[in-house]
């Protein structure tokens, strides 16, 4: 008899994970959902098998069940599981972006009754809902793994047997350092990216249109602001000691390049770029890490009408998974940039050999 999955929210991480387990395992995936719509969805695109009207009838002779819903509710669930009557050897994990609270409530509510090893993928989008999903969102990724100091490495083992198919890395944290590594690469720039958003927001309206004409750079740095309002708002809440830690030492960082502008010191002004510069250069250019959008190549195109769709067509006949485009620079009659931004270094590489076939000339960044 197959195996049962059963997996308890069902969206863009819920959904990837799906489906990453399914294409190394046969396996029966039952899916549970408070959004009837998301069920349905999951069921039409053959994500889940079959889904469960009640949490209690997935979870009951589940082998390995997965919570993937904004971290407050994962609270809640665990909660709700601990008081079921579940498979004694059952495997519990969630996907959640905080740690140290979940595996709290893990302890206090299932205790050693039933195994829980948290889980956090170190990938994902500003999109949701399992529409977004996809088998391969977490290729090269870190996947932090959870464990309390009662779990074996060979429970720890079955958990990454589980999850292989995510082709990410594993890697090992206790949950207050796991907390504060993403409150630093990952939440605390959710605010940043937000409050510039707001920040544009209070100068738009007074004559030229800064919708509009916000470019490549602001659009980088406030991709992720487009990001789930609910999601944030638990994530936040969530690890709201380290982002009141965080605030002190931004809110010092912008006072120093603030002193600077106002003694107009350009040595110093220069240097704080090019420190910034000099660390951020340094990060790994092949690691898909927390930081989106290194999987680039830009192509020259002409300025001229149907450029652009020729090369995502292009594209598309490859079935090449593009998640961004963007023009760097078009002026009349001479080459302009397109920066295409893909999921994996694999996609990048395809899209690079068949547009080169095409004629076009395309460059890495490095
Ligand atoms: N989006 C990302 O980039 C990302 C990356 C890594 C981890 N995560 C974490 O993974 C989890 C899921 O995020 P997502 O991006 O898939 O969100 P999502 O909004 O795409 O999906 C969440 C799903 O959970 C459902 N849901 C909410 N509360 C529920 C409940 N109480 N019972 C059953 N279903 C419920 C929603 O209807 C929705 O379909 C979150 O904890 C998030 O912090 C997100
Ligand atoms: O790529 C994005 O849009 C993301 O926000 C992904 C991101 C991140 O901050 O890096 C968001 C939350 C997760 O917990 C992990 C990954």
């Amino acid at each position: 008899m197959k195996k049962k999955v059963f997996i308890i929210g069902l969206g863009l991480i819920g959904g990837s994970v799906a489906q990453a387990i399914r294409r190394v395992h046969d396996v029966q995936i039952i899916g549970y959902d408070s959004r009837i719509k998301s069920v349905n969805e999951a069921k039409s695109l053959g994500i889940i098998d079959e889904y469960a009207s009640e949490l209690s009838q997935g979870a009951a002779d589940a082998d390995l069940i997965i919570i993937s819903v904004p971290v407050n509710s994962v609270l809640g669930i665990i909660k709700e599981l601990a008081s079921l009557e579940l498979k004694p050897d059952v495997l519990i994990t969630d996907t959640g972006s905080t740690k140290r609270k979940i595996m709290e409530k893990a302890k206090e509510y299932l205790c050693d009754r039933y195994l829980f090893i948290g889980g956090h993928p170190m990938a994902g989008s500003h999109k949701s809902g399992v529409q977004a999903s996809k088998p391969d969102l977490f290729e090269n990724a870190f996947y932090f793994i959870v464990a309390d100091e009662k779990t074996h490495a060979e429970q720890v083992e079955r958990l990454k047997e589980w999850l292989k198919g995510t082709r990410a890395k594993f890697m090992a944290v206790d949950p207050v350092q796991h907390d504060k590594a993403v409150g630093l690469i990952s939440h605390f720039p959710h605010i940043i990216a937000s409050g510039l958003v707001l920040h544009l927001k209070q100068y738009s309206g007074q004559g030229l249109s800064l919708r509009r004409l916000a470019a490549g750079g602001f659009r980088d740095i406030t991709r992720i602001a487009s990001s789930d309002p609910i999601m944030w708002q638990d994530i936040i809440s969530d690890n709201r000691d380290m982002m009141l830690e965080l605030f002190q030492s931004w809110d010092d960082e912008m006072a120093k390049i603030k002193e600077m502008l106002i003694e107009n010191d350009k040595d110093k002004i220069k240097a704080f770029f090019a420190d910034a510069k000099a660390f951020r250069d340094g990060f790994p250019q092949k690691e898909k890490g927390a930081i989106p959008g290194i999987f680039d190549l830009y192509v020259d195109v002409l300025d001229q009408p149907g450029a652009i769709s020729d090369v995502t067509r292009i594209i598309g006949e490859h079935n090449i998974n593009l998640i961004n485009v963007n023009v760097i620079e078009l002026r009349e009659s001479i080459f302009g940039v397109l920066r295409l931004t893909f999921q994996s270094s694999k996609h990048r590489d395809l899209a690079m050999e068949v547009l080169e076939k095409n004629k076009y000339k395309t460059y890495l960044d490095d």
